[in-house]
């Protein structure tokens, strides 16, 4: 571990701030998220362990890693074939795989959480990491919708707890949420921050809302118009069917239910049929081959 001492303005004041110097990062949860978080920290120079719960998922990350990373390259470095195949063997010597989280955090000095969107999973695995990691580790959780808060309470690291919220595809998106919360130290909140520009991302802190995605799958229009509109008359790249396939059906009803639970009466969070039946039969988007649009 090792800190820096740089300077932060607060309003009109400066003061100095210490941040930890992050070296060594577990992941945890080698899906869309974890995948994609792994690999932008592995290229960046960054001794990554990616963690989840067995070794033919982790294969499968690890093979949809060198595939990304390969897409990068072919676009940043089309005439530097050289350094394009020596950015592919770094991130691959830089990544790790384990499925025993514990053993993975014992050397980290940060663990990124992005396992399933669920409040109890998420704050039992923490509360297990936070008794095997050592004192200076910070947690932080990639959740979209959850409260840093209750995840974090179930561990003793209040202080050293922070959310760091990627966008997916995680190699294209500049964006990360870096989200405190009343507890988690300036230290904390600035080592995100730092992490997050050393990757090459721009950090904001802020919350996330996707009320794009939900109005649309409460609507009764066409999926295929409404994503034409949104594309055409406002400019996404993406319509909301097509981007709620690309984020996954499943996080996506994750989402919807624990905006639901906390909120039952606003109509936006009111149960979708068909967002129900195709999560109910395993169509999960992108991932599985057929969410609201089919892939195969
Ligand atoms: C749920 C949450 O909590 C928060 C969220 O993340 S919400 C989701 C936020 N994300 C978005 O809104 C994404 C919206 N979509 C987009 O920005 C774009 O469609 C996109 C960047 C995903 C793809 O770009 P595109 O131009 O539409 O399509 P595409 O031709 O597939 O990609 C262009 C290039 O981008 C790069 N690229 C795209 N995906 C990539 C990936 N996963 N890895 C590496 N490179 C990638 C490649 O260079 C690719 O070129 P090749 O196909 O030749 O490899
Ligand atoms: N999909 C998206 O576009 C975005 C998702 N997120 C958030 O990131 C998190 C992960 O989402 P995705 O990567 O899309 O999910 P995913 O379903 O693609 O991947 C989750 C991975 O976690 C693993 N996992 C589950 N429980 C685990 C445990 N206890 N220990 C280790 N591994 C475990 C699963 O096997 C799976 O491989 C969620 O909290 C989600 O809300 C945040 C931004 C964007």
């Amino acid at each position: 571990m090792a800190f820096v001492t740089h300077y932060v303005r607060r309003g009109f004041s400066s003061s100095a701030v210490r941040s930890v110097v992050i070296k060594n990062v577990t992941i945890i949860g080698g899906g869309l998220m974890g995948a994609g978080i792994a690999q932008v920290a592995a290229s960046t120079g960054h001794s990554v362990t990616l963690v989840d719960t067995s070794d033919d998922i982790l294969k499968k990350s690890v093979k949809g890693i060198e595939g990304s990373v390969k897409r990068v390259v072919k676009k940043k470095f089309a005439d530097k074939p050289e350094a394009g195949e020596e950015l592919i063997q770094k991130v691959l010597q830089n990544v790790s795989t384990s499925t025993d989280a514990g053993l993975a955090v014992r050397g980290s000095d940060l663990v990124v959480e992005a396992i399933v969107e669920n409040l109890k999973i998420k704050q039992d695995l923490f509360a297990t990491l936070d008794k095997l990691a050592p004192a200076h580790t910070i947690f932080a959780s990639n959740t979209s919708s959850l409260s840093v808060s209750d995840i974090a309470s179930s561990t003793s690291r209040l202080d050293r707890f922070g959310g760091l919220h990627f966008f997916n595809p995680v190699p294209m998106m500049k964006l990360v949420e870096v989200i405190g919360t009343s507890a988690t130290s300036q230290e904390t909140f600035d080592s995100l921050m730092s992490f997050s520009k050393v990757l090459g991302k721009t950090p904001v802190s802020c919350k996330v809302r996707f009320t794009i995605i939900i109005v649309a799958v409460s609507c009764h229009a066409s999926k295929e118009d409404i994503d034409i509109a949104m594309k055409l008359g406002a400019g996404y790249p993406m319509g909301p069917f097509e981007l709620s396939d690309y984020v996954g059906l499943d996080t996506i009803k994750f989402i919807m239910d624990g905006w639901s639970a906390m909120d039952p009466d606003n109509p936006l969070f009111a149960q979708s049929e068909l967002l129900n039946k195709l999560v109910a039969e395993g169509k999960y988007g992108k991932k599985t081959g057929e969410g609201f649009y089919k892939y195969k």
